[in-house]
């Protein structure tokens, strides 16, 4: 050791008593190490900060609470009894059946699809991520209805690629049947980040791993009416402009759209957009208009009618559940394969997009109206002035093309629906007494 060093050594360890020593050189060590001491120290407490936050982590605490951060959630899958109940709910039991991989099946159109697909004997795995953008136990109870059937449901986000290819490594699907999304049109401008993450990056992550896949799937998806934005032209054809949308979620479905043309231009993937027009039923989303209209009547409390300037009637093309099941399924049906396998395109192929609607539509007025008959109970009609939120006025969906190529026939008016709508409604919430989310 040298003789400096011994005499730094001996450095009383009290700053303030210490004199500083005239040499350049013995300053600038003296700095040195007691630099290096600090750095040790504060290394010390970051770490300790570090862990402390590592074990307080969200993996075994997700954080349902914040919207936002709903992608920190973890879920837990794999092992051997999970890969039989995956097999096992995927097994086709009917003669020309078909494997679907249905995502967002917890959702409204997502439990009422797998349940129709099950029924006719094909095999369905649902997955979901349970968030809890509206009343996570609503979900709950369309699992445990469709566990009842023999169709599980695996709780993940579309954004993980890995389970995603482990559910393609367990199960050779067939089809995937694309529900899960962030919803809402109002929504969009709380938690504009929800929406590019389910719909965008979850879209592109499904389709990448569905890409990879041998063989790959043919894929239908949810699209919206939505992307027909300020489009004036009624009622709306497949052809008119969708380059307006009037909402984040509006744009995130049409980007959806350019996106899937990518993949089937690149990949061979057999792609089918359908296009809902305001879906509405049993079992369905408490977040639209008429599921907290109904809510809010038995209240007693005032529900927001929205209309256009000048008293311009706002109007939807609502269009019953199980029309859109049949729309569905027969989209499966018609679609044909894809023709890549491992990544590499073999040859063209699909590329569709169809309207699934009514044909007429109904104003938001008539809809309250239709409800107070049905609970026998006069609404509190609080109407004001369409807010800037992403709203059009009206939606009107022309099916010919539907009609022509899948079968389409919507056959139930917005009355009948909503009166099964509404039985639903009071056994479901035991006659308006159990909350409504
Ligand atoms: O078909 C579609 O593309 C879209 O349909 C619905 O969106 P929306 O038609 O806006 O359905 P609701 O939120 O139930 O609104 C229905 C009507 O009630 C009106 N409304 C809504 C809320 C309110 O407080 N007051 C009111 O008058 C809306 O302006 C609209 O005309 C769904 O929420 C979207 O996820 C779906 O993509």
């Amino acid at each position: 050791m040298s003789k400096q060093m011994s005499h730094l050594d001996d450095i009383p360890s009290t700053p303030g008593k210490f004199k500083m020593e005239k040499s350049p050189f013995v300053h600038n060590r003296l700095r040195w190490h007691s630099s290096l001491a600090k750095l040790t120290f504060w290394s010390f407490i970051f770490l300790g900060l570090i862990l402390i936050f590592f074990f307080r982590s969200p993996s075994s605490n997700p954080l349902p609470q914040d919207p936002s951060r709903r992608s920190l959630r973890t879920y837990n899958w794999g092992g051997p009894a999970w890969e039989k109940r995956v097999r096992s709910s995927a097994c086709v039991r009917s003669h020309n059946g078909i494997s679907v991989l249905v995502t967002g099946a917890a959702g409204f159109v997502g439990t009422h699809v797998s349940a129709a697909l099950k029924r006719r004997g094909d095999g369905v795995l649902g997955l979901d991520n349970f968030n809890d953008y509206y009343d996570p136990s609503l979900k709950r109870a369309r699992q445990a209805l469709l566990e009842r059937s023999g169709v599980f449901i695996v709780e993940g986000d579309i954004n993980d690629s890995a389970l995603l290819r482990k559910l393609f490594e367990v199960v050779a699907f067939t089809h995937v049947m694309h529900l899960a999304a962030q919803a809402g049109v109002r929504y969009a401008m709380e938690n504009p980040g929800s929406y590019v993450h389910s719909n965008i990056a979850g879209l592109v992550s499904l389709l990448e791993v569905c890409k990879s896949a041998n063989p790959q799937p043919a894929i239908v998806w949810a699209s919206s009416s939505s992307v027909y934005g300020l489009n004036t032209k009624v009622p709306f054809s497949e052809k008119d402009r969708t380059d307006q949308p009037a909402s984040l979620y509006a744009a995130t479905k049409k980007a959806g759209e350019e996106i899937a043309h990518t993949y089937n231009h690149i990949y061979g993937l057999s792609l089918t957009g359908l296009r809902f027009f305001t879906v509405y039923g049993p079992w369905g989303r408490p977040d639209m208009a008429y599921f907290f209209f109904t809510r809010d009547i038995l209240k007693g409390k005032s529900i927001p009618i929205f209309e256009a300037a000048n008293h311009g009637t706002v109007a939807r093309d609502f269009t019953y559940i199980d029309d859109i099941v049949k729309g569905c399924l027969a989209a499966l049906d018609t679609a044909e394969k894809s023709t890549g396998s491992g990544g590499k395109k073999k040859g063209p192929a699909p590329l569709r997009v169809y309207n699934l609607g009514n044909t007429s539509p109904v104003p938001v007025s008539d809809l309250v109206s239709i409800l107070e008959r049905l609970l026998k109970v006069n609404a509190k009609r609080d109407i004001m002035k369409l807010p800037r939120n992403g709203d059009v006025q009206f939606t009107h969906a022309n099916i010919s093309l539907a009609q022509r190529e899948l079968g389409y026939k919507p056959s139930t008016d917005l009355q009948t629906g909503l009166k099964k709508f509404v039985r639903w409604y009071l056994g479901y919430y035991n006659g308006g007494k159990k909350a409504a989310g």
